[in-house]
């Protein structure tokens, strides 16, 4: 016998002032199309969402006659019992479904969120679905390509991109408003809480979970955040973090979350007073510090637990914690429903549960622009966990949530800290720069030293470079002097030689002249006593071997001579005549 189940429903429309709520259908997969699952027939609308009949041939053999084949254990029993309502519609602010992409589903439901972060206002993205239906596809992407050959973004691409596009705005139009943004990376797996921004080890498991003192919600003791400058330094950080999620091939899933992770991000924005509301009246004399965190969650999947399931401990332990989460939901719906002013102190909320329902007790608990993105899957199979994802969503849907800007003390306001340091840091950078400027201008002289030895140097080698040259000139002019000397040390020995020969020449002139001498006197002698001249010539011509003319090497002074004797002869011959 066919059955009808309907949603139960959701027939207040979205209240602006609540935790907002949106659902993703995601298609049915490659891999359960070639299996068979059949589609449920859900009927989606831009704000609504509604199962319409369904027949499901095994609920026959659940209800058969006698009852005793029955498959389901008696709660999915009563689950579906619960089902049976007339009215099947639940609304939602934004209900997305196949052909939605993420940027469509981040712009529609979440971006005021990220907006409002931008502003130094609480801001908190939850993903919550059953396994496998695309809560880290929403919220991180996907590394396999879309259609377009682009990897799939997922939320928190764009809601980077947007709010340090908008804190960068606001810094560049000059109002001198500042901003620092710290990130953090946590997941918790089994109730512990581990930090993904530090490698694996003692130090980054198991945090503990405290409660901060000044009653601004709770926060885990020693985990890391990171201050970022950019988007694209956030998801550096992100993807190396993500390597240590744990994750696991699941039967539903091949890569399935076994943690819920929270990135949050810190924004602090210092904004000058004139820029400041009259609400805003802690200020440090001349700017005031908002302080809003932006956590975006992706919580593991509610999972069915079945006989020889692998994972049981783990499964156990996310469905605990998301059943904390829903009785924490539930706690606050019915609390914002009875007072329609703001949340009473005192009010028992049950927060200390669980690690998660503590650590997201600020984004839950009013002060906080919360979106809520259910995810479901289309199959047949998935219906009742989707029916129990819709419920979840309609009772946070009732849940306030005012976001106010939350203001800081100058002792709590890291950029004021950070402008400290900063000065601090200026005077530092101020003294080295002086420091340097000393060791420039040192280093200036040394440096003018420096050059002045290269001149030097230079004037050197060009001196030895030209002495080499005038040496070469010098040497050459010195050969050539070597040769004068040579010639005329030559011309020495002609000239000695020449000379001795001078000198043999007026030795024999000189024995010749006075051999001539007493050769006259004798004849003179002979002449007067015996007046022969013949003798007295014969003894001038024996005073004067002459030799014969024409001979070689004779005495220049033979000519002169024989002139002489002949001369002397004739004289001798006009004396014998007188
Ligand atoms: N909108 C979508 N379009 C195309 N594929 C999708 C979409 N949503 C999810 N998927 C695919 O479905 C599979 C399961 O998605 P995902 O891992 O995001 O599920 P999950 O809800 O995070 O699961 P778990 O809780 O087990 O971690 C993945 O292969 C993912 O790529």
């Amino acid at each position: 016998m066919p059955l009808s189940f309907e949603v139960c429903s959701c027939l207040r429309p979205p209240v602006p002032g609540h935790v907002s709520v949106s659902c993703r259908m995601r298609p049915l997969l490659v891999g359960e199309v070639s299996s068979g699952v059949a589609r449920a027939p859900w009927v989606l609308t831009n704000q609504s969402i509604t199962l319409k009949e369904r027949s499901i041939s095994r609920v026959d053999s659940d209800f058969n006659s006698d009852g005793l084949k029955s498959l389901k254990t008696r709660g999915e029993l009563r689950n579906l019992d619960h089902l049976r309502r007339p009215d099947g519609e639940t609304i939602m602010d934004h209900v997305f479904g196949e052909e939605a992409s993420t940027q469509q589903v981040y712009e529609e439901a979440f971006k005021s969120i990220v907006f409002g972060a931008a502003e130094g206002m609480n801001g908190a993205i939850l993903a919550y679905g059953q396994t496998a239906s695309g809560k880290t596809f929403s919220i991180s992407g996907s590394t396999a390509v879309s259609y377009d050959g682009e990897p799939n973004k997922g939320i928190i691409h764009f809601a980077l991109d947007d709010l340090f596009g908008q804190l960068t705005k606001k810094a560049e139009e000059g109002k001198g408003m500042e901003y620092l943004v710290r990130m953090s990376y946590c997941e918790l797996y089994m109730e512990r809480v581990n930090d993904l921004l530090r490698k694996i080890g003692p130090q980054s498991q198991n945090l503990v979970v405290k409660e901060d003192p000044e009653g601004r919600g709770f926060y885990a003791d020693g985990l890391k955040e990171k201050i970022v400058s950019s988007a694209e330094e956030v998801l550096m950080l992100f993807a190396e973090a993500e390597k240590r999620r744990r994750v696991a091939h699941t039967r539903y899933n091949e890569v399935s979350s076994r943690s819920h992770t929270l990135l949050t991000l810190c924004v602090e924005c210092s904004v000058p007073l004139e820029d400041v509301t009259d609400d805003d009246d802690d200020d440090d004399g001349q700017s005031v510090t908002r302080i809003g965190r932006l956590v975006i969650v992706d919580l593991a999947g509610n999972e069915r637990l079945e006989a020889g399931t692998e994972y049981v401990a783990e499964s156990s332990s996310i469905n605990k914690s998301l059943f904390f989460l829903g009785k924490v939901i539930e706690k606050l719906a019915a609390r914002d429903k009875r007072t329609s002013v703001a949340p009473e102190d005192g009010e028992h909320i049950p927060f200390r549960d669980s690690k998660l329902t503590r650590l997201l007790s600020v984004h839950l608990n009013g002060n906080s622009q919360t979106g809520l993105l259910v995810t479901l899957t289309p199959s047949e199979d998935a219906v009742e966990q989707s029916l129990t994802t819709l419920r979840f969503a309609q009772k946070a849907a009732e849940v306030r949530c005012v976001a106010k800007p939350v203001l800081i003390s100058k002792e709590q306001s890291l950029i004021v800290k950070q402008r400290e340091i900063i000065s601090q840091l200026h005077n530092q950078v101020r003294s080295l720069q002086e420091e340097v400027q000393r060791s420039t201008m040192q280093r200036t002289n040394e440096e003018e030293l420096a050059a002045e030895r290269e001149q030097c140097a230079q004037q050197l080698q060009a001196l030895v470079l030209s002495s080499s040259k005038h040496g070469q000139s010098f040497i050459s002019k010195s050969r050539e002097v070597d040769t004068v000397v040579t010639a005329l040390h030559r011309n020495m020995d002609v000239l000695k030689k020449q000379k001795a020969t001078v000198v043999e020449s007026m030795k024999g002139l000189y024995q010749t002249i006075h051999g001539i001498t007493a050769a006259v006197a004798q004849a003179s002698e002979v002449l007067s006593a015996t007046g022969d001249s013949e003798v007295a010539k014969e003894l001038l011509r024996s005073a004067c071997p002459l030799e014969e003319s024409g001979k070689e090497n004779q005495n220049v002074w033979v000519p002169a001579i024989l002139e002489l004797r002949e001369k002397l002869e004739l004289l001798v011959d006009a004396g014998r005549s007188r």
